[in-house]
């Protein structure tokens, strides 16, 4: 498989608060690739910086350093007219509310036809209708029973599947699904990720899975990112990711996924005390909350290293300096 996405040194800063305000590295020194065809999931807790990549990757938010490559296009020097006309042609998103994707003053059909003024003025009226109703049966719905229906009358389930038709209107290279089932229940939800597994299939279509789910990114993926503080802390072949954790960070992550069959128990745990919580800029950030941690750990950022083939990990422990 060949490449498509490269992403360098990516970093967002944000500065929060009007006088005296104080920064937040969202995103910090972050590279990966995606192949072609390939579906990589991007997982971390709340706040690791996730959605944060996803709307660099989009362009919907300026980083503070870093490049992004897509076949080996510079992403960050294309003018707006090359975003619109060729870039959001070939990625595209679908984003967790489906309910905050739609025009609660237009019926549905709206949202389609803007895909097509956007990126395929050219198509006819009669043709737009015939890859709208093939776009709505591909991904499971009537179109006798969409069409001309406003979004209030639909389930999110319904609208999560428009949306998807939607974006894949365009067959584009890279989708960018960013907690695109979080809101759904559980059967609606294995349904979509089984859609999008079979668009990859069927049209090549890359996938950046953003879920704090790790069962979700277990099921989908062929590759996994574990982020945590807006750092990569592990990354690659999703089996190796998943049955050889090697971060403290990972395996504090899958440790902490709930069984079907153990019932919760009382065990005196105290929550995460405030001060814990603060982290270093210069060493891992994970080093607070890390039972392995060593003083060089603090002092010290480690490196991201390749330690088996197609598995990668940040931490002192395995040689990182
Ligand atoms: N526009 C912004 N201004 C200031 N800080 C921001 C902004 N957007 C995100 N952040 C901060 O950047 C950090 C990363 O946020 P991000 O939304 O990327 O995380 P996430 O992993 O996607 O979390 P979640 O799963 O909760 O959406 C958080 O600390 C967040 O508060």
């Amino acid at each position: 498989m060949s490449e498509l996405l490269r992403v360098e040194h990516l970093t967002k800063t944000f500065t929060s608060g009007l006088i005296g305000g104080f920064e937040i590295r969202a995103v910090d020194d972050v590279s990966f690739t995606m192949k072609k065809g390939e579906i990589v999931s991007l997982v971390g807790e709340s706040g690791s910086g996730k959605t944060t990549i996803g709307k660099l990757i989009l362009r919907l938010i300026q980083p503070t350093g870093g490049r992004i490559l897509f076949e080996g296009r510079d992403v960050l020097q294309m003018s707006k007219k090359e975003l619109r006309r060729d870039y959001y042609r070939q990625v595209q998103a679908v984003f967790q509310d489906p309910f905050a994707s739609f025009n609660p003053l237009y019926p549905i059909d709206r949202s389609f036809d803007l895909v097509f003024d956007s990126y395929l003025p050219d198509v006819s009226r009669g043709e737009r209708d015939e890859a709208i109703n093939k776009a709505l049966v591909q991904v499971g719905l009537n179109p006798d029973q969409i069409r001309g229906k406003f979004p209030h009358q639909l389930s999110g389930g319904q609208l999560q599947r428009i949306l998807i038709a939607r974006a894949l209107l365009l067959k584009p290279k890279l989708l960018i699904a960013d907690e695109a089932v979080s809101m759904l229940d559980a059967s609606t939800r294995i349904d979509i990720l089984n859609l999008l597994g079979d668009f990859r299939d069927r049209y090549g279509t890359s996938i950046l899975f953003v879920t704090h789910d790790l069962a979700l990114g277990y099921y989908i993926s062929d590759s996994t990112i574990i982020m945590y503080r807006g750092t990569v802390v592990e990354m690659g072949d999703t089996e190796k990711v998943f049955y050889n954790p090697l971060h403290p960070y990972t395996k504090m992550l899958l440790e902490s996924v709930p069984d079907l069959n153990v019932k919760w128990e009382f065990k005196g745990i105290e929550p995460e005390k405030e001060e814990e919580t603060v982290y270093s800029l210069q060493g891992c950030r994970y080093a607070p909350r890390c039972p392995r941690a060593r003083k060089t750990c603090f002092r010290s950022r480690p490196a991201l290293l390749e330690v088996e083939k197609d598995h990668w990990v940040a931490c002192h422990l395995y040689g990182g300096e």
